[in-house]
């Protein structure tokens, strides 16, 4: 079986603090470090003391200052290694050149103030007298605080992005069907027959509905596109279309599901003209399920076949539970075939 991968990469990323915030942090660990050291050198001569606890304050505000940047970029995925489905949605929400900049500048930032800790330790150390000691202390704060203001609009970047990205939907690495269809056409009932479980509900951007994930087994994937791909492309903004087009990443098959009762609120050229829609925008095979057949006649369902004549056809009613396993037969033998 293939390797499942993980949930949204994005949700690791820890909180970023603000060059303030940081600056307080290092500070008060700093001041922890050297009461701590004081009470030690009781009745070592003055200079001495002086140099060790300024150096050690030093190291210690320099190494919370450069490990908490570097955290940053560890517990970030490496872009150019994301799932592309994940890199399509990064590049939408925020930019991908500006993301990548702004993990540069915070290594950047890391590293010189890793530098500057041990140059500034070393001149404590060696300091002529108590208040020099202080004074390459203090230098070393204000250069750090410099480096972090600069840094600053990258910070603020990285926290606006992981503020938008720990929200992504949460998909596997697994064949995926995708289910497409106006609003209440039964693509929810559908999604919890065939999966069984009660789908789990993951945010989508610039959607409020979201994406609802279910499993069939442990080899498939099935997701529910309620409030993406329901409506007509062209009452869509370029930023929606893009999070559409992110599905084309995801998807090895599309179950578009048409309700030839009309109950739903959408006639059926409506819904074929959807259709046609999503069958131009995927280039993946497309089954269409016509549901709720238990509410029409034979004669319509027919009339309406004869329309779709282009494509495979499935006729099921997902909430009495008709031709529901022969679906699920064609879902898993295509997309395992496929795979
Ligand atoms: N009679 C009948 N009703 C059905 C069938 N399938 C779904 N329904 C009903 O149709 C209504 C809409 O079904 P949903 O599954 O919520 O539809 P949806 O497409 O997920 O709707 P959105 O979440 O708004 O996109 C519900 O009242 C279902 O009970 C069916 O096969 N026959």
């Amino acid at each position: 079986m293939r390797k499942k991968g993980d949930a949204n990469p994005f949700k690791k990323m820890p909180t970023i603090l603000t060059p303030e915030e940081l600056m307080d942090k290092a500070y008060r660990r700093g001041e922890k470090v050297a009461s701590e050291l004081r009470t030690t050198l009781i009745g070592v001569p003055k200079l001495l003391k002086s140099r060790t606890v300024e150096e050690h304050k030093i190291r210690t505000m320099a190494s919370v200052v450069s490990d908490n940047l570097l955290k940053i970029i560890s517990k970030t995925p490496s872009i150019d290694r994301l799932k592309p489905f994940y890199k399509e949605l990064v590049e939408v929400m925020v930019g991908i050149d500006e993301f990548k900049k702004s993990l540069g500048a915070v290594k950047w930032a890391s590293d010189l103030v890793k530098k500057l800790g041990n140059e500034y330790a070393k001149k404590a150390r060696r300091a002529k007298t108590p208040k020099e000691a202080s004074g390459f202390r203090r230098e070393f704060v204000g250069r750090t605080a410099s480096i972090l203001k600069q840094i600053y609009p990258n910070l603020a970047f990285l926290a606006v992005a992981r503020e938008k990205l720990k929200d992504l939907p949460t998909v596997k690495e697994l064949p995926t069907l995708v289910i497409a269809g106006y609003p209440n056409v039964g693509k929810s009932t559908l999604l919890r027959k065939l999966t069984g479980a009660e789908p789990e509900i993951n945010s989508y951007p610039f959607t409020t509905k979201g994406l609802n994930v279910g499993y069939i087994g442990e080899d498939i994937q099935v997701v529910d596109t309620p409030g993406v791909l329901d409506r007509p492309l062209y009452e869509r903004n370029d930023i929606e279309l893009q999070a559409v087009l992110a599905l084309n990443y995801l998807a090895n098959m599309i179950l578009f599901v048409l309700d030839p009762s009309e109950y739903c609120g959408y006639s059926i050229e409506e819904q074929l003209n959807l259709l046609k829609e999503v069958s131009d925008l995927f280039k993946v095979p497309i089954i269409v399920a016509i549901n709720k057949i238990d509410l029409v006649d034979g004669e319509r369902l027919k009339e309406i076949e004869e329309k779709l004549k282009d494509y495979r056809v499935i006729k099921i009613s997902a909430d009495k539970d008709i031709g529901l396993d022969e679906l699920k037969k064609i879902i898993v033998d295509e997309l395992l075939r496929t795979e």
